[in-house]
């Protein structure tokens, strides 16, 4: 049971309170809660103090909340305007006393009243955000690839399809990597943009982070025309065996790539490496190409599969003429919304040349919360499973398979950023 807290303020922060904001984050996240100048410096180059609430007891922080601009891309490639929200926190001193549902509150009203068309998030905690609206809408994976056992010819090195491998360094990252990454994510449901300070972060050239820098090893594969596909961050750690054979370890830190030929280039070569036993994925789509561009699939194991990106629907209108469909057909859905932001019955109708989505008052096809919506959105759970657990309702007998048809994406949507 929450209690309201009305002594408590919730409210944007100031550029001074910016010191004290980054020591509630890190109590809240449990790193050490002193804050360095190095932290103070790099958080006032890119917060938004209007997007930046901070819950303040007796003068005191206890709480966190940021959002950002993004943009999501929605099924077919149109990038939709998203409200993305992290760095969540409410202190120990202070929790189950609705501060989040409070900063919560305040953020959503803005972004509705912005014109964002969605929010989204990556949720610490599955239980948190289903109460806000939001609903997990891609799935993620990590594999753990025994090399000895992929059946690849331990002889071969480099791609045999006319294309090149090379090592290069984090400014040639800087340098090829934006450019790459606005490919892939243009091209992949749930993927987000990234901006300057990613790559400045993830390539040592900004070092906001207390640990220290250490510099992984990238590598970009070019197709046969010199094309630039793909590209990996990856590190390795030292590990002999008792018999004195390598057993090292290489943990990809990210890897891109806008053809099947890149993503199976790349994970061949880190399979190639002298001394790599073991290849450990960053987080993928959950049906990721890795298994099945090794001769035997069952060298590289599922270790991890969970929720990923949460996504909250604030214009039911625009998020659902923004994707495309996979056929022709009318659906008619009661959004139920207890917030009041986006609830609605609405009448989709989905076309070969577009789609168009209008408020109705025609009887409903399926009802559902708007969270069902967010999970639905991207293509990649089914109207039918969700109708067998309750989740959805169908109005019409066969509705949620109408639904199916529509909705789902022959791939499934993938988030490959964390924020
Ligand atoms: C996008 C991101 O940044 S994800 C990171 C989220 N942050 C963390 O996980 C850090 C550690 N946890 C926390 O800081 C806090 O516990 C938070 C932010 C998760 C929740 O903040 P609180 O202020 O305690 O939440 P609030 O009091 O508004 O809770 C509202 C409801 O959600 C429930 N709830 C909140 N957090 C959780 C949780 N982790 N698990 C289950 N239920 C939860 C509460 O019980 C309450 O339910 P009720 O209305 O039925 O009583």
């Amino acid at each position: 049971m929450t209690r309201p807290e009305p002594h408590i303020d919730v409210r944007p922060i100031t550029v001074a309170d910016i010191p004290d904001w980054i020591r509630a984050l890190n109590t809240g996240f449990l790193r050490t809660p002193d804050v360095t100048e190095t932290e103070i410096a790099d958080r006032a180059s890119y917060l938004e103090p209007t997007r930046t609430l901070g819950a303040y007891d007796a003068g005191r922080c206890v709480a966190t909340f940021r959002s950002f601009a993004q943009q999501l891309t929605a099924v077919g490639g149109t990038p939709v305007q998203a409200d993305a929200i992290s760095n969540v926190t409410v202190s120990p001193t202070h929790r189950r006393r609705g501060l989040l549902t409070r900063m919560m509150a305040h953020d959503l009203a803005a972004a509705k009243e912005r014109g964002d068309v969605v929010a989204t998030l990556i949720a610490a905690e599955y239980p948190i955000y289903g109460r806000y609206g939001f609903g997990p809408a891609t799935w993620t994976a990590q594999w753990t690839v025994d090399v000895h056992r992929t059946g690849l010819d331990p002889r071969w090195s480099g791609p045999d399809d006319g294309g090149r491998i090379d090592l290069v360094d984090g400014a040639d990252v800087r340098k090829l990597g934006p450019e790459l990454h606005e490919r892939v994510r243009r091209a992949q449901p749930g993927a987000v943009d990234r901006d300057e300070r990613w790559w400045q972060t993830n390539t040592g050239a900004l070092r906001p982070d207390r640990s220290p820098w250490t510099e992984p090893f990238f590598a970009v594969y070019r197709s046969a025309a010199g094309e630039v596909e793909g590209m990996v961050s990856y590190k390795a750690d030292d590990h002999w065996g008792d018999g004195k054979q390598p057993l090292n370890t290489a943990t990809v830190n990210w890897l891109s790539a806008t053809t099947p030929a890149a993503e199976r280039a790349l994970w061949r070569y880190l399979c190639s490496i002298d001394w790599i036993a073991t290849v450990k994925s960053d987080w993928r789509a959950p049906d990721d190409l890795l298994p099945f561009v090794l001769p035997d699939p069952r060298a590289a194991m599922i270790t991890s599969l969970a929720d990923w990106l949460w996504v909250r629907v604030l214009d039911v209108v625009r998020a659902l003429e923004a994707r495309t469909y996979g056929g022709e057909g009318v659906l008619v859905l009661e959004v139920v919304d207890r917030s009041g932001l986006s609830g609605g019955r609405y009448r989709l109708e989905a076309a070969a040349d577009g789609a168009s989505c209008t408020p109705t008052t025609a009887t409903a096809d399926l009802t559902l919360d708007v969270a069902e919506l967010g999970t639905l959105w991207l293509g990649d759970e089914s109207a039918v499973r969700l109708a067998a657990l309750g989740r959805v309702r169908e109005e019409r007998a066969g509705a949620a398979r109408v639904a199916d048809a529509l909705l789902r994406t022959s791939r499934r949507p993938w988030c490959p950023d964390i924020f």
